[in-house]
């Protein structure tokens, strides 16, 4: 694995340690935050290349060469690690890293889906290691299957490649298995690939949504290592009782920390298996709240002792991964990846080492991004839907007749929708959404325009006339609104951006976010990626869009694992009876 690769070689160390050899770097008194053994204690660190060799009150290996940063009355902490990461919320690997490394994280496990959607095996690997260049260790998760039934899926996700691509040095298991029903029904492709990923000494990061204590049992018993997706203190209990490291999730979608934690606050549970996650959150929240500093501060504020917040997402979070000899502590051997912290309420550090590199200071990144040509890795299933096609305003349009009821997408939180059927008028062909201001339509467009599944949603916006995106989990191009004319606008806008969200009405384009990387990303840094979600969401809400997650409620209404009704690229799919309850249809195919 890389991350076990060092410049640094034993023996080195070893000098240094005795004092034969200088240190490069030699932090000077502060308080060690041990998260070995819990105290906090007045040692000095001495590192040498990229990792650290001696910890302790003696001021060993200061030569000439040595750099000495006077750390007095400073807290030095290891490095933060974010074990579950979605790198792309609008922002990508690159820009994320550009803010979130001044705030103190130094390695990320990221999610490969989109990656892999879009560039398949070979060009995901060429990916993560060209991403090798960016100032963060980045550790990535592999997809076994996608976030919908698809059609074409085993295609994509071919288990061959699969397992080749967790064989992959910077790839250190399998990713969130959202659809986990398909583990409890030990469906062999998930079972193998898990049971390989063990094999290999990786983790199997699970994502057990609404799971009982009994069925959580025979996901343990399939071979999950971790889990998120507790939403009350009862749920984390369940999930560390069974075996599984419990992630705390405080993100954009669910800020659930305060309830999460109340365990740890009264000191009634061990807190060795329990680390913190952000979860994806979108630009704005991580702008406001930060990223892992964030978590902390929330944490310490609600009554966690320090020590054991830092301990949650580093020695932890390290022991998770397999990777506690090389990261999440101070002490000789480690990675240098070391914070130097003012205090321990804020945990925004004043400098941040990475591999015995200063790369950030005062909350700014002093290292240099590298440049990635995105062009390099072009995706394999480009937005190639005609313009002919996406002017057509039925579209969009929900086919139904007289007197039928019509199963209605009701949203009732940002990502849960349920199904009402409803006997709703129509002009004799198509439903009439115009006297009831509740309901819109909406469409799942190919990326290639062969197909198109449709829907009627109910409680999303009355007033939004078009909003078009390749911003959700499939990447096709779904289409919302009430206005087949504004829907048609805002779709063609996305299609010659390549994919991106737009906004329209009255025949205009209000608002477009280009997102070419792969129809999810923005190529902007990530103030601008703040500002543009910003502008998103206060549209969206102007308009009658009620909850406070725009960029989820598109993500998922494109997924099966969330109850109820869903437009998948199978069609409208009921969850609870899994079944397609109005296919998609084939388009024309033109010329
Ligand atoms: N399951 C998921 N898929 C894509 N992005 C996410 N962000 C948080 N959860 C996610």
């Amino acid at each position: 694995m890389r991350i076990q690769k060092f410049e640094a070689d034993r023996r080195e160390l070893i000098e240094v340690a005795r004092g034969d050899r200088p240190a490069d770097l030699f932090i000077r008194g502060g308080t060690v935050v041990n998260v070995y053994s819990g105290e906090l204690l007045p040692h000095h660190v001495a590192i040498y290349k990229d990792r650290i060799a001696y910890v302790g009150p003696r001021e060993v290996a200061v030569g000439d060469e040595t750099e000495v940063v006077d750390a007095a009355r400073m807290f030095v902490v290891p490095g933060y690690i974010e074990t579950h990461s979605h790198p792309w919320i609008l922002y990508n690997p690159v820009s994320l890293a550009e803010w979130i490394v001044p705030l103190g994280t130094t390695t990320v496990v990221h999610d490969t889906l989109f990656f892999y959607v879009h560039l398949g095996h070979e060009g995901t690997v060429r990916l993560i290691e060209a991403l090798r260049d960016v100032p963060i260790n980045q550790l990535w998760l592999a997809r076994i299957v996608a976030q919908a039934g698809y059609p074409e899926e085993q295609e994509w996700f071919d288990p061959v490649f699969v397992r080749k691509l967790l064989e992959h040095e910077d790839v250190i298991g399998t990713a969130e298995l959202t659809r986990w029903p398909m583990l409890y029904q030990a469906d062999p492709l998930i079972v193998d690939t898990m049971e390989c990923a063990k094999r290999l000494g990786k983790v199997s990061d699970g994502h057990t949504a609404g799971c009982s204590f009994e069925k959580l049992n025979a996901l343990s018993a399939g071979g999950l290592s971790a889990c998120h997706e507790a939403i009350t203190a009862r749920e984390v209990l369940d999930r560390l009782r069974l075996g599984l490291w419990t992630v705390l999730r405080n993100s954009s979608l669910r800020p659930d920390l305060q309830e999460l934690i109340e365990p740890v606050v009264e000191g009634r549970i061990s807190t060795q298996r329990l680390l913190m996650t952000t979860d994806g959150p979108n630009p704005s929240f991580i702008e406001e709240n930060g990223f892992m500093d964030g978590l902390l501060r929330q944490a310490v504020r609600m009554g966690v002792p320090a020590v054991t917040a830092v301990q949650m997402v580093t020695l932890n979070a390290a022991q998770y991964l397999k990777l506690d000899d090389y990261i999440g502590g101070i002490a000789p051997g480690r990675r240098a990846d070391v914070l130097i912290l003012p205090d321990l309420e804020s945990f925004r550090p004043d400098r941040v080492v990475w591999g015995g590199r200063e790369v950030a200071r005062d909350g700014r990144l002093i290292a240099p991004l590298p440049e990635i040509t995105w062009d390099r890795y072009p995706s394999t299933k480009p937005l190639s839907v005609s313009a002919e096609v996406l002017a057509d305003p039925n579209l969009y349009r929900f086919e139904a007749k007289d007197g039928e009821k019509v199963p209605v997408i009701e949203f009732i939180s940002n990502v849960i929708t349920r199904r009402t059927d409803a006997a709703l008028s129509t002009d004799g062909e198509y439903v009439a959404i115009g006297g009831r201001p509740d309901l819109a339509y909406a469409a799942l467009v190919a990326r290639d325009g062969t197909w198109v599944a449709k829907g009627v949603i109910q409680g999303f916006g009355g007033r939004i006339g078009g909003l078009a995106s390749t911003y959700n989990t499939t990447t096709e191009l779904l289409v919302i609104g009430r206005d087949p004319g504004a829907m048609a606008v805002a779709a063609e806008r996305v299609r010659q951006m390549g994919g991106g969200i737009a906004l329209a009405e009255d025949g205009e384009v209000k608002l477009d976010i280009p997102l070419p990387l792969y129809g999810i990303m923005s190529d902007r840094p990530f103030a601008r990626v703040v500002r543009d979600h910003d502008r998103l969401l206060a549209a969206v809400q102007k308009r009658g869009f009620p909850f406070h997650d725009i960029l989820y409620s598109l993500l998922f209404l494109t997924c099966d694992f969330l109850p109820g009704l869903r437009l998948t690229p199978l069609g409208l799919y009921d969850v609870k009876r899994a079944q397609v309850v109005r296919k998609r249809c084939n388009l024309p195919v033109r010329s």
